[in-house]
Protein backbone atom coordinates (compact mmCIF):
# COMPACT_ATOMS: atom_id res chain seq x y z
CA UNK A 1 0.00 0.00 0.00
CA UNK A 2 0.88 3.46 -0.60
CA UNK A 3 0.74 5.93 2.54
CA UNK A 4 0.84 9.92 1.96
CA UNK A 5 0.67 10.79 5.83
CA UNK A 6 2.57 9.03 8.51
CA UNK A 7 0.26 9.39 10.46
CA UNK A 8 -1.90 6.79 8.67
CA UNK A 9 1.12 4.04 8.99
CA UNK A 10 -1.16 0.96 10.35
CA UNK A 11 2.23 -0.55 12.24
CA UNK A 12 5.13 0.36 14.56
CA UNK A 13 7.43 -2.37 13.07
CA UNK A 14 8.37 -4.15 10.28
CA UNK A 15 11.20 -6.79 9.64
CA UNK A 16 12.75 -4.41 7.34
CA UNK A 17 12.73 -0.92 6.60
CA UNK A 18 14.08 0.50 3.40
CA UNK A 19 14.99 3.76 3.05
CA UNK A 20 14.53 5.42 -0.01
CA UNK A 21 12.58 3.79 -3.30
CA UNK A 22 15.25 5.08 -5.29
CA UNK A 23 17.58 2.68 -7.67
CA UNK A 24 18.62 0.50 -5.09
CA UNK A 25 15.83 0.61 -2.79
CA UNK A 26 13.00 -0.67 -4.56
CA UNK A 27 15.01 -3.70 -5.67
CA UNK A 28 15.46 -4.24 -2.23
CA UNK A 29 12.01 -3.75 -1.26
CA UNK A 30 10.49 -6.22 -4.15
CA UNK A 31 12.78 -8.58 -4.44
CA UNK A 32 12.32 -9.30 -0.05
CA UNK A 33 8.03 -8.98 -0.27
CA UNK A 34 8.33 -11.63 -3.21
CA UNK A 35 8.62 -13.93 0.34
CA UNK A 36 5.07 -13.01 1.97
CA UNK A 37 6.99 -13.79 5.18
CA UNK A 38 8.83 -10.99 5.06
CA UNK A 39 7.32 -7.26 6.09
CA UNK A 40 8.63 -4.28 4.98
CA UNK A 41 8.14 -0.39 4.45
CA UNK A 42 9.90 1.87 2.75
CA UNK A 43 10.56 5.60 3.38
CA UNK A 44 11.01 7.87 0.36
CA UNK A 45 10.97 11.27 1.01
CA UNK A 46 9.34 12.37 -2.82
CA UNK A 47 6.69 11.60 -4.52
CA UNK A 48 4.80 9.19 -6.84
CA UNK A 49 4.78 9.26 -10.30
CA UNK A 50 2.42 6.34 -10.92
CA UNK A 51 -0.87 9.05 -9.97
CA UNK A 52 0.37 11.51 -11.97
CA UNK A 53 1.28 9.71 -15.68
CA UNK A 54 1.81 13.43 -16.95
CA UNK A 55 5.48 13.39 -15.70
CA UNK A 56 6.39 13.53 -19.56
CA UNK A 57 10.81 14.15 -18.07
CA UNK A 58 10.23 11.07 -16.43
CA UNK A 59 8.79 9.21 -19.13
CA UNK A 60 9.82 10.40 -22.39
CA UNK A 61 13.67 9.08 -23.47
CA UNK A 62 14.49 11.52 -25.57
CA UNK A 63 14.03 14.67 -23.51
CA UNK A 64 15.24 13.20 -20.25
CA UNK A 65 17.88 16.15 -19.10
CA UNK A 66 13.98 17.69 -18.84
CA UNK A 67 14.04 16.49 -15.32
CA UNK A 68 16.77 18.63 -14.14
CA UNK A 69 14.24 22.02 -14.19
CA UNK A 70 11.74 20.13 -12.38
CA UNK A 71 11.79 20.87 -9.06
CA UNK A 72 8.83 19.02 -7.72
CA UNK A 73 10.74 15.67 -8.06
CA UNK A 74 14.53 16.60 -7.50
CA UNK A 75 16.95 17.00 -4.93
CA UNK A 76 18.30 20.50 -6.14
CA UNK A 77 21.75 20.28 -5.19
CA UNK A 78 25.12 22.01 -6.05
CA UNK A 79 28.49 21.53 -5.48
CA UNK A 80 30.85 23.21 -3.24
CA UNK A 81 33.62 25.52 -5.71
CA UNK A 82 35.16 23.37 -7.32
CA UNK A 83 38.46 24.47 -7.01
CA UNK A 84 40.46 22.48 -10.25
CA UNK A 85 37.69 23.54 -12.12
CA UNK A 86 37.72 27.73 -11.48
CA UNK A 87 35.98 27.83 -8.72
CA UNK A 88 32.82 26.95 -9.97
CA UNK A 89 29.69 25.71 -8.22
CA UNK A 90 28.33 23.18 -10.34
CA UNK A 91 24.31 21.80 -10.04
CA UNK A 92 24.45 18.61 -8.78
CA UNK A 93 20.71 17.27 -9.01
CA UNK A 94 19.56 13.61 -7.55
CA UNK A 95 16.14 12.09 -8.16
CA UNK A 96 13.66 13.00 -5.23
CA UNK A 97 10.45 10.77 -6.52
CA UNK A 98 9.65 6.85 -6.73
CA UNK A 99 12.69 5.21 -8.62
CA UNK A 100 14.94 7.85 -7.26
CA UNK A 101 17.35 9.00 -10.03
CA UNK A 102 16.51 5.82 -12.19
CA UNK A 103 13.37 7.91 -12.66
CA UNK A 104 15.64 11.20 -14.26
CA UNK A 105 18.81 9.84 -15.63
CA UNK A 106 19.62 10.01 -19.52
CA UNK A 107 19.13 6.20 -19.60
CA UNK A 108 22.31 4.90 -20.49
CA UNK A 109 22.53 1.38 -19.70
CA UNK A 110 26.25 0.13 -18.85
CA UNK A 111 27.48 -2.58 -16.67
CA UNK A 112 30.97 -1.71 -16.25
CA UNK A 113 34.00 -3.71 -16.57
CA UNK A 114 35.44 -7.33 -15.65
CA UNK A 115 37.75 -5.75 -13.88
CA UNK A 116 35.76 -2.93 -11.99
CA UNK A 117 33.70 -6.02 -10.33
CA UNK A 118 36.84 -8.45 -9.66
CA UNK A 119 38.69 -5.41 -8.23
CA UNK A 120 35.56 -4.51 -6.38
CA UNK A 121 36.27 -8.66 -4.72
CA UNK A 122 39.26 -8.06 -4.14
CA UNK A 123 39.68 -5.15 -1.92
CA UNK A 124 36.54 -6.17 0.09
CA UNK A 125 37.81 -10.08 0.26
CA UNK A 126 34.32 -11.37 -1.02
CA UNK A 127 34.59 -13.21 -4.45
CA UNK A 128 30.66 -12.85 -4.77
CA UNK A 129 31.36 -9.12 -5.86
CA UNK A 130 33.51 -10.82 -8.60
CA UNK A 131 32.19 -10.55 -12.49
CA UNK A 132 31.70 -14.04 -12.99
CA UNK A 133 29.40 -14.20 -9.66
CA UNK A 134 27.81 -10.62 -9.75
CA UNK A 135 27.04 -12.00 -13.65
CA UNK A 136 23.78 -14.03 -13.12
CA UNK A 137 22.71 -11.19 -10.87
CA UNK A 138 23.27 -8.89 -13.76
CA UNK A 139 20.72 -10.75 -15.66
CA UNK A 140 18.52 -11.04 -13.22
CA UNK A 141 17.55 -7.53 -13.29
CA UNK A 142 17.24 -7.16 -16.88
CA UNK A 143 14.68 -8.14 -20.03
CA UNK A 144 16.48 -7.16 -23.07
CA UNK A 145 13.97 -5.83 -25.85
CA UNK A 146 13.49 -5.17 -29.28
CA UNK A 147 14.06 -1.45 -30.16
CA UNK A 148 10.97 0.40 -31.36
CA UNK A 149 11.75 0.51 -34.61
CA UNK A 150 12.05 -3.37 -34.90
CA UNK A 151 14.74 -3.01 -36.92
CA UNK A 152 17.24 -6.25 -37.46
CA UNK A 153 19.87 -6.06 -34.25
CA UNK A 154 21.98 -9.00 -35.58
CA UNK A 155 25.51 -7.12 -35.22
CA UNK A 156 24.54 -4.35 -33.09
CA UNK A 157 24.79 -6.67 -29.69
CA UNK A 158 25.90 -9.93 -27.94
CA UNK A 159 22.80 -11.47 -27.25
CA UNK A 160 23.96 -14.18 -25.17
CA UNK A 161 25.67 -11.83 -22.43
CA UNK A 162 21.51 -9.95 -21.73
CA UNK A 163 18.47 -10.96 -19.53
CA UNK A 164 15.82 -11.60 -21.29
CA UNK A 165 13.07 -12.04 -17.80
CA UNK A 166 14.20 -9.47 -15.58
CA UNK A 167 11.91 -6.17 -14.51
CA UNK A 168 14.03 -3.41 -15.48
CA UNK A 169 13.43 -3.21 -19.69
CA UNK A 170 16.78 -2.39 -21.60
CA UNK A 171 16.79 -1.88 -25.42
CA UNK A 172 18.88 -0.61 -28.07
CA UNK A 173 18.50 2.16 -30.32
CA UNK A 174 15.44 2.40 -31.90
CA UNK A 175 15.49 5.27 -35.09
CA UNK A 176 18.42 5.79 -37.17
CA UNK A 177 20.84 8.34 -36.96
CA UNK A 178 23.32 10.08 -39.56
CA UNK A 179 26.13 9.64 -38.06
CA UNK A 180 25.83 5.84 -37.15
CA UNK A 181 27.73 4.66 -40.61
CA UNK A 182 30.32 7.38 -40.17
CA UNK A 183 30.75 6.30 -36.56
CA UNK A 184 30.98 2.41 -37.40
CA UNK A 185 33.20 3.23 -40.46
CA UNK A 186 35.76 4.70 -38.31
CA UNK A 187 36.16 1.15 -36.65
CA UNK A 188 37.06 0.17 -40.26
CA UNK A 189 39.41 2.37 -41.10
CA UNK A 190 41.23 2.81 -37.81
CA UNK A 191 40.36 -0.03 -36.09
CA UNK A 192 43.54 -0.08 -33.80
CA UNK A 193 42.84 3.03 -32.04
CA UNK A 194 38.92 2.82 -32.69
CA UNK A 195 38.35 -1.17 -32.80
CA UNK A 196 34.83 -2.28 -32.87
CA UNK A 197 33.38 -4.00 -29.72
CA UNK A 198 29.85 -5.68 -30.56
CA UNK A 199 28.63 -5.14 -26.42
CA UNK A 200 30.38 -2.87 -23.81
CA UNK A 201 27.95 -4.87 -21.42
CA UNK A 202 29.78 -7.62 -21.78
CA UNK A 203 32.91 -7.71 -19.03
CA UNK A 204 34.76 -5.97 -21.78
CA UNK A 205 34.17 -2.55 -22.55
CA UNK A 206 36.84 -1.56 -24.72
CA UNK A 207 35.84 -0.17 -28.26
CA UNK A 208 32.71 1.36 -29.66
CA UNK A 209 29.71 0.08 -30.33
CA UNK A 210 26.35 0.28 -29.75
CA UNK A 211 24.83 2.15 -26.90
CA UNK A 212 22.26 -0.32 -24.84
CA UNK A 213 19.52 2.26 -22.67
CA UNK A 214 17.40 1.78 -20.00
CA UNK A 215 13.56 2.05 -21.88
CA UNK A 216 11.16 -0.59 -23.16
CA UNK A 217 8.01 0.05 -25.86
CA UNK A 218 9.73 3.12 -26.45
CA UNK A 219 9.25 4.26 -22.47
CA UNK A 220 11.64 4.54 -19.44
CA UNK A 221 11.87 1.85 -17.23
CA UNK A 222 13.26 2.77 -13.92
CA UNK A 223 13.12 0.66 -10.56
CA UNK A 224 9.40 2.92 -10.15
CA UNK A 225 8.20 0.86 -13.07
CA UNK A 226 10.35 -1.97 -13.38
CA UNK A 227 10.77 -3.44 -9.42
CA UNK A 228 8.08 -1.16 -7.32
CA UNK A 229 4.77 -0.82 -9.21
CA UNK A 230 4.72 -4.30 -9.98
CA UNK A 231 5.00 -5.10 -6.02
CA UNK A 232 2.71 -2.59 -4.40
CA UNK A 233 -0.48 -4.79 -4.39
CA UNK A 234 1.43 -7.28 -1.84
CA UNK A 235 0.08 -7.21 1.48
CA UNK A 236 3.69 -7.38 3.53
CA UNK A 237 4.77 -4.05 1.23
CA UNK A 238 3.98 -0.59 2.45
CA UNK A 239 5.48 2.16 1.08
CA UNK A 240 5.83 6.01 2.74
CA UNK A 241 5.84 8.74 0.20
CA UNK A 242 6.87 12.22 0.61
CA UNK A 243 8.06 11.74 3.53
CA UNK A 244 12.02 12.35 5.04
CA UNK A 245 13.98 10.02 7.44
CA UNK A 246 15.86 12.57 9.53
CA UNK A 247 18.08 9.64 11.87
CA UNK A 248 18.65 6.56 12.96
CA UNK A 249 18.30 5.89 16.46
CA UNK A 250 20.05 4.19 18.81
CA UNK A 251 18.16 0.96 21.03
CA UNK A 252 20.71 -0.94 22.29
CA UNK A 253 21.13 -0.27 26.16
CA UNK A 254 24.44 1.93 26.83
CA UNK A 255 27.13 -0.39 26.76
CA UNK A 256 26.19 -2.18 24.13
CA UNK A 257 27.31 -2.57 20.52
CA UNK A 258 24.62 0.61 19.17
CA UNK A 259 21.88 -1.01 17.66
CA UNK A 260 20.29 1.31 14.94
CA UNK A 261 16.64 -0.56 14.11
CA UNK A 262 15.06 2.74 15.06
CA UNK A 263 13.86 4.77 12.49
CA UNK A 264 12.80 8.46 12.60
CA UNK A 265 11.21 10.50 9.75
CA UNK A 266 8.73 13.62 9.19
CA UNK A 267 6.85 15.10 6.35
CA UNK A 268 8.84 18.41 6.59
CA UNK A 269 11.64 19.91 8.89
CA UNK A 270 8.56 21.72 11.61
CA UNK A 271 6.05 18.49 11.23
CA UNK A 272 5.79 15.68 14.12
CA UNK A 273 8.62 13.61 14.35
CA UNK A 274 7.96 9.59 14.12
CA UNK A 275 9.39 6.63 14.63
CA UNK A 276 9.29 2.87 13.25
CA UNK A 277 11.70 0.31 14.28
CA UNK A 278 13.06 -2.53 11.81
CA UNK A 279 12.90 -6.36 13.70
CA UNK A 280 15.35 -7.26 11.55
CA UNK A 281 17.17 -4.70 8.70
CA UNK A 282 17.33 -1.08 8.18
CA UNK A 283 18.40 -1.20 4.96
CA UNK A 284 20.08 2.68 3.68
CA UNK A 285 19.18 3.53 0.14
CA UNK A 286 19.17 7.10 0.06
CA UNK A 287 21.95 7.32 -2.39
CA UNK A 288 25.99 8.44 -2.59
CA UNK A 289 24.97 11.85 -0.99
CA UNK A 290 22.10 10.93 1.12
CA UNK A 291 23.04 7.60 2.56
CA UNK A 292 26.18 8.92 4.24
CA UNK A 293 24.56 12.34 5.44
CA UNK A 294 21.82 10.37 7.62
CA UNK A 295 24.75 7.98 9.06
CA UNK A 296 26.30 11.41 10.11
CA UNK A 297 22.86 12.92 11.39
CA UNK A 298 22.85 9.28 13.15
CA UNK A 299 25.98 9.92 15.03
CA UNK A 300 27.99 7.59 12.88
CA UNK A 301 31.48 9.65 11.76
CA UNK A 302 34.07 11.22 12.57
CA UNK A 303 33.72 12.21 16.51
CA UNK A 304 35.54 15.51 16.42
CA UNK A 305 33.39 16.70 13.12
CA UNK A 306 30.00 15.17 14.34
CA UNK A 307 30.41 17.07 18.23
CA UNK A 308 31.48 20.27 16.49
CA UNK A 309 27.71 20.55 15.19
CA UNK A 310 26.91 19.11 18.46
CA UNK A 311 25.73 15.39 17.41
CA UNK A 312 26.46 12.93 19.73
CA UNK A 313 28.92 9.99 18.44
CA UNK A 314 27.15 6.67 18.21
CA UNK A 315 29.86 4.82 15.96
CA UNK A 316 33.10 7.01 15.20
CA UNK A 317 33.45 6.06 11.75
CA UNK A 318 35.80 8.31 9.94
CA UNK A 319 35.57 7.63 6.55
CA UNK A 320 31.51 7.92 6.36
CA UNK A 321 31.06 10.26 3.44
CA UNK A 322 34.58 10.01 2.83
CA UNK A 323 36.20 8.84 -0.73
CA UNK A 324 33.59 10.67 -2.78
CA UNK A 325 33.96 9.84 -6.76
CA UNK A 326 32.43 11.05 -9.64
CA UNK A 327 32.94 11.43 -13.13
CA UNK A 328 33.97 14.83 -14.94
CA UNK A 329 31.58 15.61 -17.90
CA UNK A 330 32.92 17.74 -20.78
CA UNK A 331 30.82 18.78 -23.87
CA UNK A 332 32.97 19.80 -26.94
CA UNK A 333 30.93 21.21 -29.55
CA UNK A 334 32.06 20.88 -33.22
CA UNK A 335 30.29 22.66 -36.25
CA UNK A 336 29.45 20.49 -39.20
CA UNK A 337 28.38 20.41 -42.71
CA UNK A 338 24.96 18.33 -42.31
CA UNK A 339 21.26 18.51 -42.31
CA UNK A 340 20.64 15.64 -40.14
CA UNK A 341 21.34 17.03 -36.76
CA UNK A 342 18.71 17.13 -34.27
CA UNK A 343 19.57 20.50 -32.91
CA UNK A 344 15.61 21.98 -35.05
CA UNK A 345 13.71 19.70 -32.54
CA UNK A 346 15.28 22.72 -29.54
CA UNK A 347 14.94 25.27 -32.05
CA UNK A 348 11.43 24.58 -33.24
CA UNK A 349 8.63 24.06 -30.88
CA UNK A 350 6.29 22.95 -33.62
CA UNK A 351 8.76 19.88 -34.69
CA UNK A 352 8.98 18.99 -30.91
CA UNK A 353 5.14 19.31 -30.44
CA UNK A 354 4.58 17.22 -33.32
CA UNK A 355 6.98 14.48 -32.00
CA UNK A 356 6.09 14.87 -28.57
CA UNK A 357 2.30 14.09 -30.30
CA UNK A 358 4.12 10.79 -32.29
CA UNK A 359 5.51 9.50 -29.07
CA UNK A 360 2.20 10.12 -27.56
CA UNK A 361 0.13 8.26 -29.88
CA UNK A 362 2.37 5.28 -30.73
CA UNK A 363 5.65 5.55 -28.10
CA UNK A 364 7.62 5.82 -31.86
CA UNK A 365 9.81 8.65 -33.25
CA UNK A 366 13.31 10.09 -32.25
CA UNK A 367 11.27 10.99 -28.82
CA UNK A 368 11.05 7.04 -27.78
CA UNK A 369 15.12 7.10 -28.15
CA UNK A 370 17.27 8.73 -25.39
CA UNK A 371 18.57 12.20 -26.12
CA UNK A 372 20.64 13.22 -28.78
CA UNK A 373 20.57 10.78 -31.21
CA UNK A 374 23.35 8.54 -29.08
CA UNK A 375 23.87 5.47 -30.57
CA UNK A 376 27.01 4.71 -30.17
CA UNK A 377 29.89 5.24 -28.34
CA UNK A 378 33.60 4.72 -27.46
CA UNK A 379 35.32 3.52 -23.84
CA UNK A 380 39.56 3.77 -24.62
CA UNK A 381 42.40 3.00 -22.88
CA UNK A 382 45.38 5.14 -22.86
CA UNK A 383 48.18 3.47 -23.96
CA UNK A 384 50.31 2.05 -20.68
CA UNK A 385 53.49 3.96 -21.65
CA UNK A 386 51.37 7.46 -22.56
CA UNK A 387 53.15 10.04 -20.70
CA UNK A 388 50.00 11.21 -18.65
CA UNK A 389 50.83 7.89 -16.36
CA UNK A 390 54.14 9.70 -15.49
CA UNK A 391 54.42 9.19 -11.68
CA UNK A 392 51.69 8.05 -11.02
CA UNK A 393 49.56 4.72 -10.83
CA UNK A 394 47.14 3.53 -13.22
CA UNK A 395 43.65 4.12 -12.08
CA UNK A 396 41.39 1.86 -13.61
CA UNK A 397 40.68 -1.37 -12.44
CA UNK A 398 42.42 -3.59 -15.25
CA UNK A 399 42.79 -3.49 -19.25
CA UNK A 400 38.94 -4.73 -19.67
CA UNK A 401 38.25 -0.94 -18.06
CA UNK A 402 38.61 2.48 -20.00
CA UNK A 403 40.44 5.61 -19.26
CA UNK A 404 38.34 7.55 -21.15
CA UNK A 405 34.57 7.35 -22.87
CA UNK A 406 33.60 9.50 -25.94
CA UNK A 407 29.82 10.40 -25.80
CA UNK A 408 29.15 11.04 -29.71
CA UNK A 409 25.65 13.08 -30.14
CA UNK A 410 23.90 14.39 -33.18
CA UNK A 411 22.91 17.73 -31.77
CA UNK A 412 24.36 20.74 -29.61
CA UNK A 413 24.72 19.07 -25.92
CA UNK A 414 25.70 21.78 -23.25
CA UNK A 415 25.15 21.98 -19.36
CA UNK A 416 25.68 25.65 -19.76
CA UNK A 417 24.85 27.18 -23.13
CA UNK A 418 21.23 27.03 -24.67
CA UNK A 419 22.10 25.70 -28.75
CA UNK A 420 23.12 28.50 -30.61
CA UNK A 421 20.33 30.41 -33.36
CA UNK A 422 21.91 28.91 -36.02
CA UNK A 423 24.34 26.33 -37.54
CA UNK A 424 24.49 22.39 -37.44
CA UNK A 425 26.15 20.45 -34.71
CA UNK A 426 27.48 17.54 -33.09
CA UNK A 427 29.10 17.32 -29.51
CA UNK A 428 31.69 14.29 -28.32
CA UNK A 429 30.85 14.60 -24.26
CA UNK A 430 34.24 13.17 -23.02
CA UNK A 431 34.41 11.31 -19.54
CA UNK A 432 37.26 10.55 -17.73
CA UNK A 433 35.68 7.15 -16.48
CA UNK A 434 38.64 6.00 -14.25
CA UNK A 435 39.51 9.31 -12.27
CA UNK A 436 41.49 9.15 -9.35
CA UNK A 437 39.90 12.40 -7.55
CA UNK A 438 38.39 11.98 -4.26
CA UNK A 439 35.74 14.30 -2.58
CA UNK A 440 33.43 14.09 0.41
CA UNK A 441 30.03 14.78 1.76
CA UNK A 442 29.80 16.45 5.15
CA UNK A 443 27.42 18.31 7.12
CA UNK A 444 26.98 22.04 7.54
CA UNK A 445 23.82 21.69 9.94
CA UNK A 446 22.66 19.10 12.34
CA UNK A 447 19.01 19.70 10.61
CA UNK A 448 18.42 17.14 8.38
CA UNK A 449 16.29 19.41 5.82
CA UNK A 450 19.94 21.28 5.86
CA UNK A 451 21.44 20.09 2.53
CA UNK A 452 25.00 18.58 3.06
CA UNK A 453 28.20 19.78 1.45
CA UNK A 454 28.93 18.35 -1.81
CA UNK A 455 32.48 18.48 -2.95
CA UNK A 456 33.27 16.15 -5.56
CA UNK A 457 36.44 17.73 -5.76
CA UNK A 458 36.32 17.39 -9.82
CA UNK A 459 39.68 17.19 -12.08
CA UNK A 460 41.75 17.99 -8.51
CA UNK A 461 44.47 15.12 -9.08
CA UNK A 462 46.82 16.37 -12.01
CA UNK A 463 45.86 12.58 -13.31
CA UNK A 464 42.63 13.33 -14.03
CA UNK A 465 43.29 16.58 -15.82
CA UNK A 466 45.99 14.74 -18.11
CA UNK A 467 43.22 12.31 -18.87
CA UNK A 468 40.78 15.15 -19.62
CA UNK A 469 42.91 16.41 -21.75
CA UNK A 470 43.57 13.46 -23.48
CA UNK A 471 39.98 12.41 -24.28
CA UNK A 472 39.43 15.63 -25.70
CA UNK A 473 42.59 14.94 -28.04
CA UNK A 474 40.62 11.65 -28.79
CA UNK A 475 37.68 13.16 -29.54
CA UNK A 476 39.87 15.37 -32.19
CA UNK A 477 41.41 12.48 -33.43
CA UNK A 478 38.08 10.30 -33.86
CA UNK A 479 36.70 13.10 -36.04
CA UNK A 480 39.85 14.09 -38.43
CA UNK A 481 39.56 10.27 -39.49
CA UNK A 482 38.72 9.60 -43.28
CA UNK A 483 34.88 8.74 -42.38
CA UNK A 484 34.37 12.33 -41.22
CA UNK A 485 35.95 13.83 -44.30
CA UNK A 486 34.03 16.69 -44.87
CA UNK A 487 31.56 16.80 -42.45
CA UNK A 488 33.18 18.71 -39.86
CA UNK A 489 33.99 22.57 -40.18
CA UNK A 490 35.23 23.56 -37.20
CA UNK A 491 35.36 22.70 -33.07
CA UNK A 492 33.07 25.17 -31.30
CA UNK A 493 33.66 28.20 -29.30
CA UNK A 494 36.57 27.96 -26.50
CA UNK A 495 37.48 24.87 -27.89
CA UNK A 496 38.42 26.56 -30.98
CA UNK A 497 41.42 28.42 -29.72
CA UNK A 498 42.76 25.16 -27.39
CA UNK A 499 45.51 23.22 -28.56
CA UNK A 500 48.12 23.17 -26.48
CA UNK A 501 48.03 21.44 -23.19
CA UNK A 502 47.96 24.93 -21.17
CA UNK A 503 44.77 25.81 -23.32
CA UNK A 504 43.32 23.01 -23.24
CA UNK A 505 43.80 22.36 -19.54
CA UNK A 506 41.78 25.80 -19.23
CA UNK A 507 39.18 24.94 -21.55
CA UNK A 508 38.36 22.41 -19.24
CA UNK A 509 38.94 24.24 -16.23
CA UNK A 510 36.27 26.30 -17.99
CA UNK A 511 34.06 23.50 -19.04
CA UNK A 512 33.73 20.10 -16.86
CA UNK A 513 30.87 19.79 -14.73
CA UNK A 514 29.11 15.89 -13.72
CA UNK A 515 27.76 12.99 -15.23
CA UNK A 516 25.85 12.74 -12.19
CA UNK A 517 27.67 9.38 -10.71
CA UNK A 518 28.30 10.10 -6.78
CA UNK A 519 29.29 7.19 -5.40
CA UNK A 520 32.01 5.73 -2.81
CA UNK A 521 31.13 7.54 0.18
CA UNK A 522 30.32 4.52 2.48
CA UNK A 523 32.65 1.89 0.70
CA UNK A 524 32.94 -1.68 1.12
CA UNK A 525 36.43 -3.07 2.59
CA UNK A 526 37.63 -5.37 4.52
CA UNK A 527 37.16 -6.18 8.33
CA UNK A 528 40.74 -4.70 8.56
CA UNK A 529 39.94 -1.63 6.32
CA UNK A 530 40.00 1.34 8.20
CA UNK A 531 38.83 3.40 5.62
CA UNK A 532 35.82 0.82 4.90
CA UNK A 533 32.28 1.82 6.42
CA UNK A 534 30.48 -1.29 5.55
CA UNK A 535 31.60 -4.67 5.34
CA UNK A 536 32.18 -6.80 2.34
CA UNK A 537 28.48 -8.23 2.61
CA UNK A 538 27.71 -4.22 3.63
CA UNK A 539 26.69 -4.00 7.05
CA UNK A 540 27.44 -1.38 8.50
CA UNK A 541 30.56 -1.40 10.62
CA UNK A 542 30.69 -1.03 14.38
CA UNK A 543 26.86 -1.29 14.58
CA UNK A 544 24.40 -3.67 14.19
CA UNK A 545 21.31 -3.69 12.20
CA UNK A 546 21.81 -1.57 9.26
CA UNK A 547 22.91 -2.47 6.07
CA UNK A 548 23.86 0.15 2.75
CA UNK A 549 22.97 -0.83 -0.42
CA UNK A 550 23.29 1.96 -3.09
CA UNK A 551 26.26 2.96 -5.14
CA UNK A 552 27.95 4.59 -1.78
CA UNK A 553 28.88 1.43 -1.39
CA UNK A 554 31.41 1.19 -4.47
CA UNK A 555 35.40 0.58 -3.08
CA UNK A 556 35.85 2.85 -6.83
CA UNK A 557 34.10 4.02 -8.83
CA UNK A 558 33.09 1.64 -12.03
CA UNK A 559 34.24 2.48 -15.14
CA UNK A 560 30.52 2.79 -15.80
CA UNK A 561 27.30 5.28 -15.72
CA UNK A 562 26.28 3.82 -12.49
CA UNK A 563 22.67 2.50 -12.55
CA UNK A 564 23.10 -0.70 -13.80
CA UNK A 565 26.29 -1.76 -11.31
CA UNK A 566 23.83 -0.05 -8.21
CA UNK A 567 21.07 -2.99 -9.90
CA UNK A 568 23.95 -5.35 -9.61
CA UNK A 569 24.84 -4.45 -6.38
CA UNK A 570 21.14 -4.63 -5.09
CA UNK A 571 20.26 -7.64 -7.03
CA UNK A 572 22.84 -9.56 -5.11
CA UNK A 573 22.38 -7.73 -1.73
CA UNK A 574 18.71 -9.13 -1.73
CA UNK A 575 20.02 -11.76 -2.30
CA UNK A 576 22.89 -12.04 1.07
CA UNK A 577 19.82 -10.39 2.86
CA UNK A 578 17.45 -13.46 2.32
CA UNK A 579 20.58 -15.56 3.30
CA UNK A 580 21.17 -14.26 6.49
CA UNK A 581 17.76 -14.38 7.76
CA UNK A 582 16.78 -17.59 5.90
CA UNK A 583 14.97 -19.56 8.57
CA UNK A 584 15.07 -16.69 11.02
C1 LIG B 1 20.76 13.64 -14.12
C2 LIG B 1 21.32 12.26 -13.99
C3 LIG B 1 21.68 11.56 -15.13
C4 LIG B 1 22.21 10.28 -15.03
N1 LIG B 1 22.41 9.55 -16.16
C5 LIG B 1 22.71 8.24 -16.05
C6 LIG B 1 22.68 7.40 -17.18
O1 LIG B 1 22.37 7.83 -18.29
N2 LIG B 1 22.99 6.10 -17.01
C7 LIG B 1 23.32 5.58 -15.78
O2 LIG B 1 23.62 4.39 -15.69
N3 LIG B 1 23.34 6.35 -14.69
C8 LIG B 1 23.01 7.65 -14.79
N4 LIG B 1 22.93 8.42 -13.67
C9 LIG B 1 23.36 7.84 -12.39
C10 LIG B 1 22.41 6.82 -11.80
O3 LIG B 1 21.08 7.17 -12.09
C11 LIG B 1 22.65 6.74 -10.29
O4 LIG B 1 24.01 6.45 -10.04
C12 LIG B 1 21.82 5.66 -9.61
O5 LIG B 1 20.48 5.75 -10.03
C13 LIG B 1 21.92 5.82 -8.10
O6 LIG B 1 21.12 4.88 -7.44
P1 LIG B 1 20.98 4.89 -5.87
O7 LIG B 1 20.07 3.77 -5.51
O8 LIG B 1 22.33 4.93 -5.25
O9 LIG B 1 20.32 6.30 -5.49
P2 LIG B 1 18.96 6.96 -6.01
O10 LIG B 1 18.41 6.24 -7.18
O11 LIG B 1 19.22 8.42 -6.16
O12 LIG B 1 17.93 6.72 -4.81
C14 LIG B 1 17.95 7.37 -3.57
C15 LIG B 1 16.51 7.55 -3.11
O13 LIG B 1 16.50 7.84 -1.73
C16 LIG B 1 15.60 8.91 -1.48
N5 LIG B 1 16.05 9.59 -0.26
C17 LIG B 1 17.21 10.25 -0.10
N6 LIG B 1 17.29 10.71 1.17
C18 LIG B 1 16.18 10.32 1.81
C19 LIG B 1 15.70 10.50 3.13
N7 LIG B 1 16.41 11.16 4.05
N8 LIG B 1 14.50 9.98 3.45
C20 LIG B 1 13.77 9.30 2.53
N9 LIG B 1 14.19 9.10 1.25
C21 LIG B 1 15.37 9.61 0.90
C22 LIG B 1 15.73 9.77 -2.72
O14 LIG B 1 14.67 10.67 -2.87
C23 LIG B 1 15.80 8.71 -3.82
O15 LIG B 1 14.54 8.29 -4.24
C24 LIG B 1 22.42 9.71 -13.74
C25 LIG B 1 22.04 10.40 -12.60
C26 LIG B 1 21.47 11.66 -12.71
C27 LIG B 1 21.03 12.38 -11.46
Amino acid sequence: RLFTDPAHLLKSEYDFVVVGAGTAGNVIASRLTEDPANSVLVIEAGATNFSNEDILAIEVPFTASNALGNASIIWNYVTQPQVAVDDRVIPYQRGRVLGGSSSINFLVYTRGSRDDFDRFARVTGDSGWSWDVIFPFILKAENLTDPVDHHNTTGQFNPVVHGHSGPVLTTLPGFPSALDPRILAVTQSNPAQFPFNLDANSGNTIGVGWTQTTAGLGQRSSSATAYLQPALNRPNLDVLINTQVTRLINIANKSAVPDLREVEFALNSTSKRFTVRASKEVVLSAGAVNTPQLLLLSGVGNSSSLSALGIHTVVNSPFVGQNLQDHPLLANQWLVNSNTTLDDISRNATLSADLLAQWEETRTGQFADGGGGLNQFAWLRLPANSSVFDGFKDPSAGPTSAHIELFPVNEFVSFSDPTPDTGSFITFVTNTVSPASRGTISLVSADPFTFPAIDPAFLTHPLDMAIAIEAVRTASAFLATPPFEGFIIEPFGALANATTDAELEAYARAGTSTFWHPCCTTKAGNSSDKTAVVEANLLLKGATGVRVVDASVFPFIPAAHLQAPVYAVAERAAHLIQLAWAGK
